[in-house]
């Protein structure tokens, strides 16, 4: 008999692997219901293709501020290496990345683990607070894949993963040092991604979750930092206050510095890379704050333990309404 042998997916969005891909990139991403509903669901597609023509342009600007591509094709990989790596010692495992919206697609990843054998499938998205827009819609478009491909293999799902120790502790440990890079009295700047308010009124606990990991990272910090949410992106009601009236309440106030930490992602990409590093800071900087922001977590070594505690401890089994759990 041998031992069982584990898949682990790692979930995420995806992005252009060249400035070519932009408009495709956001054709799929406006076509997802999950993330954004354009109308009724047949004019989706046709609405999803126009708004994609029109921001093709905006967003292949930033792109191309950020070295022409994401690099989240790239990190998530190199994630998934350094856990089937660290996973050698614990057992049979095989580590993929399945992307939401450009390849590597969840098929790629399906095909891969049949291929080498796996007996159950373990998700485990790189979100570590659950919405219906990132983690529900992951889920879904996996197991609708895994019904396409017609093989029946037992699948879990890590929904949600706020308060995971080894997550707190590398989150804490970065908005320390990026304090003492400061050296005098800071301000702890929270910018998660926004969402529309009606997702959290129909149940989205993804503030919540949110709260819960700034909770846990406080009680190490000592510091009480303030939430603010970055990206809107639509003419609906978003999470409030914004990253950017953050900033300037902050400046009105006197605040001199400023730590911001880019709770909702774990890699960097264009909304650290561009948003953050460099229009939240060139706005913090004409307010006359020092600005300071902590990395993405990507592939450091305490990140990568805490993805290796939560493959091990695995998850629950995933159900046709997958995306309403949390
Ligand atoms: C349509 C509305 C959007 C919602 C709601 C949304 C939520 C959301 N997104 C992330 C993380 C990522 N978003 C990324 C790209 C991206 N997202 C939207 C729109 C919504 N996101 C757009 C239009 C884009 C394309 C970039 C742009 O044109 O601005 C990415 C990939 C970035 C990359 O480097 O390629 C990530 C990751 C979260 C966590 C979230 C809500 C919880
Ligand atoms: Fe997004
Ligand atoms: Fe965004």
């Amino acid at each position: 008999m041998t031992a069982d042998k584990k898949g682990i997916v790692l979930l995420n969005m995806g992005g252009p692997d060249r400035l070519d891909d932009v408009r495709p990139f956001l054709y799929n991403l406006f076509s997802d219901r999950s993330i954004i509903r354009l109308g009724p669901p047949f004019l989706q597609k046709v609405i999803a293709w126009y708004i994609a023509r029109k921001r093709a342009p905006k967003s292949r600007k930033l792109y191309e501020k950020i070295g022409g591509k994401s690099p989240l094709r790239e990190i998530s990989e190199a994630q998934g290496a350094a856990l089937k790596k660290s996973l050698r010692q614990a057992g049979d495992f095989e580590v993929t990345v399945a992307m939401r919206y450009w390849p590597p697609y969840a098929s790629h990843a399906i095909e891969q683990l049949k291929a080498c054998g796996v007996q159950n499938i373990t998700l485990l998205p790189l979100y570590p607070h659950f919405s219906r827009a990132t983690t529900g819609s992951s889920i879904d478009h996996f197991l609708a894949c895994l019904e396409k491909s017609k093989w029946s293999v037992p699948v879990s799902c890590i929904n949600s993963w706020p308060t995971e120790e080894a997550y707190v502790e590398v989150l804490a440990q970065h908005i320390l040092q990026a304090a003492k890079v400061i050296g005098k009295k800071v301000q702890v700047v929270y910018s998660a991604h926004s969402l529309p308010v009606s997702f959290i009124k129909e149940g989205d606990p993804y503030v919540d979750h949110i709260k819960a990991t700034i909770a846990a990272v406080e009680k190490i910090t000592l510091m009480r930092g303030k939430l603010c949410f970055q990206s809107r992106s639509g003419p609906v009601e978003w999470l409030s206050p914004s990253t950017p009236e953050m900033i300037t309440t902050l400046g009105k106030q006197g605040c001199r510095s400023i730590v911001m930490v880019p709770i909702s992602f774990v890699s960097d990409h264009i909304e650290t890379l561009y948003e953050i590093d460099i229009l939240y800071r060139q706005q913090a900087m004409e307010l006359g704050m020092e600005f300071v922001s902590t990395r993405g977590l990507n592939t450091s070594p305490l990140f990568i333990k805490a993805l290796h505690r939560l493959a091990l401890a695995g998850g629950n089994e995933l159900t046709p309404a997958a995306s309403r759990l949390t």
